[in-house]
């Protein structure tokens, strides 16, 4: 089946040529689809593409049959309904840097349009006048410039505003101290430096906690003549109470590139402010940066849906080339882990702990965890579990899952273990990556065992008497099933004992059935992986 993949937004050429590079891919353009037109067009995309304008609802998500992932050619994802993409295990990544030269200096423009009148002035001249007087403005040097967001734009908006002999108040909670000083920006919180502002900018993403960031009560703590800037998104300020603090002339002048609803109603407030500038959405609209995200994205893209690789994922955290490389050969051992533990487990976990430790306990930003829960859930629900949703999986199943690292193994020098309890009891799974023979099942429920981990497994705990492993493998037998490979364990004589056996073929729920109805028998599972 070829591989379509949909862009529906205006995209560089440049973008298309990347992604065309694909083998047995169709690049199928349709710009300006209304939402039931979308919800047609997705239907078969392996990959869609946009930018601000589509809109990715969780509907457009269902329609999605083959969708794998979703490619923002810019940096804000807030038109993609993230949570549903993630759910359904779609990879969301987008052009982190490829925009951000061009939307500081559009907000540098504005920033000086605004305190020049320039788009008025011309306005004015073009209309046969010549007022000199009416039009004079500020100085950018010596005012005091507060950035809402000291991300990748809010960072190069503070090196030009230094440049141009600005004080600069920087509020972003991950701003270090240290950062700022390097910058020469004044690290401050959102209400000192609103209050002390001649001009704000936003450079937040709009989230829950962005949205209405500036709204009436906040813009009544800046300075009278305040100018403001929103180049970021729309939502982050309350429009209509900056349309209101503008016809009262609180705030001087504002310069607004996004919007609550794009495009502007013909009908919107701020449309009938004098002192306002409005650009529609351009902050990311230069030559230079529209080949630059669509090179990116288009790059990932490609990778993406021809070996799973990616840098910029928003739904899943990145590796770096070093990172990937330490965890690859883990990756099967915690797989193979959680299909055992799926089927260790009768009836739901409530809370699981995985340990890891010597040299599987570096940090990996919760990947392998997720490989668990991919192994673990995957046992059920089988395809639909990804590194991206195993999480989701989790939690929707109740779930709790806690990550325990040690530095040194018990016995090996990495190992992995899964510990769970269910109505039916607890167990524990412990696996080690041995560099010649791959991933081995070293401990089970207290008891040390040494297999490979994979096949077909018949695991039994029973009472330490002669005659139990026979009569097993007497049943086995009866039902032509062949022993390859047994494994015994016990703590002391008379107890209770362990077998771990590798079978030729799967167990049937008959067999299983008897070996259980047998007295001595205290627990079998058949355990496939
Ligand atoms: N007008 C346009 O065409 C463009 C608009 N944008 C918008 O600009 C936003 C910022 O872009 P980048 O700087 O590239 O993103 P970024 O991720 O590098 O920076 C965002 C910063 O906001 C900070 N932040 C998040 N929540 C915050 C909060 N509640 N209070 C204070 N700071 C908070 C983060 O810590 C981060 O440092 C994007 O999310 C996008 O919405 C981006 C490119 C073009
Ligand atoms: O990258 C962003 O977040 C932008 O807002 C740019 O939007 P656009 O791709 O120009 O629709």
């Amino acid at each position: 089946m070829t591989t379509k993949i949909l862009v529906t937004d205006d995209i560089s050429s440049a973008g298309i040529d990347v992604l065309s590079t694909l083998p047995d891919a169709t690049v199928d353009v349709q710009t300006g689809l209304s939402p039931s037109e979308l919800l047609v067009a997705i239907a078969d995309a392996d990959a869609l593409v946009v930018r601000s304008q589509t809109t990715v609802t969780e509907q457009v998500i269902a329609a999605a049959k083959r969708l794998k992932v979703i490619g923002r050619a810019g940096v804000g994802v807030d038109n993609i309904d993230l949570e549903a993409a993630t759910r359904r295990g779609i990879l969301v990544i987008n052009a982190p840097d490829g925009n951000t030269i061009a939307a500081a200096e559009h907000t540098f423009a504005m920033m000086i349009s605004l305190a020049r009148h320039i788009p008025a002035a011309n306005r004015d001249l073009l209309a046969g006048n010549w007022n000199r007087k009416k039009w004079v403005g500020v100085e950018l040097r010596g005012k005091t410039l507060a950035i809402l967001g000291m991300g990748r734009i809010g960072t190069e908006v503070a090196k030009r505003a230094k440049v141009f002999g600005m004080t600069v108040l920087g509020y972003d909670p991950f701003l270090t101290e240290d950062r700022a000083q390097s910058l020469g920006v004044q690290k401050s919180d959102l209400d000192s430096a609103i209050r002390a502002a001649d001009f704000i900018t936003v450079h937040t993403p709009l989230t829950k906690e962005t949205h209405h960031m500036i709204d009436a009560g906040k813009i009544a703590m800046m300075k009278e003549g305040v100018r403001i800037i929103n180049c970021a998104r729309g939502g982050i300020i309350d429009e209509r109470a900056l349309a209101d603090a503008l016809r009262l002339g609180k705030v001087a002048g504002a310069a607004i590139d996004v919007f609550e609803s794009e495009p502007l109603a013909l009908d919107h407030p701020l449309r009938q402010c004098e002192n306002v500038i409005l650009t529609p959405h351009l902050g990311a609209s230069t030559v230079e940066a529209q080949e630059n995200v669509a090179i990116q994205v288009a790059e990932e893209i490609v990778q993406v849906l021809r070996d799973d690789t990616f840098e910029h994922a928003v739904n899943l955290p990145s590796l770096s080339p070093r990172q990937k490389e330490r965890l690859a050969p883990y990756l099967a051992l915690a797989e193979q882990l959680g299909l055992f533990a799926a089927q260790l487990a009768q009836g739901a976990p409530s809370q699981m702990t995985v340990t890891y430790a010597g040299d599987a306990a570096d940090p990996d930003g919760g990947y392998l965890t997720r490989t668990v829960l991919k192994g673990f859930f995957g046992f059920q629900y089988s395809g639909e579990v990804n590194y991206v949703n195993a999480l989701r999986y989790a939690e929707d199943a109740g779930l709790r899952v806690q990550e325990v690292r040690e530095s040194r193994g018990r016995v090996y020098t990495n190992e992995i273990s899964i510990s769970f309890a269910t109505d039916a009891g607890s167990h524990r799974v412990s696996g080690t990556l041995y560099s010649e023979s791959g991933p081995r099942i070293v401990e089970l429920d207290g008891y040390p065992i040494d297999m490979p981990i994979e096949g077909i497994l018949v695991y039994t705990r029973h009472e330490d008497k002669p005659g139990m492993i026979g009569r097993i493998g007497t049943l086995l037998g009866d039902a032509q099933i062949n022993i390859a490979g047994m494994q015994v364990g016990r703590r002391e004589t008379g107890g209770e004992a362990v077998m771990l056996l590798t079978v030729d073929k799967s167990v049937p729920n008959n067999v299983i059935d008897e070996i259980a109805s047998h007295d001595g028998i205290r627990m079998v599972r058949a355990i496939e992986l």
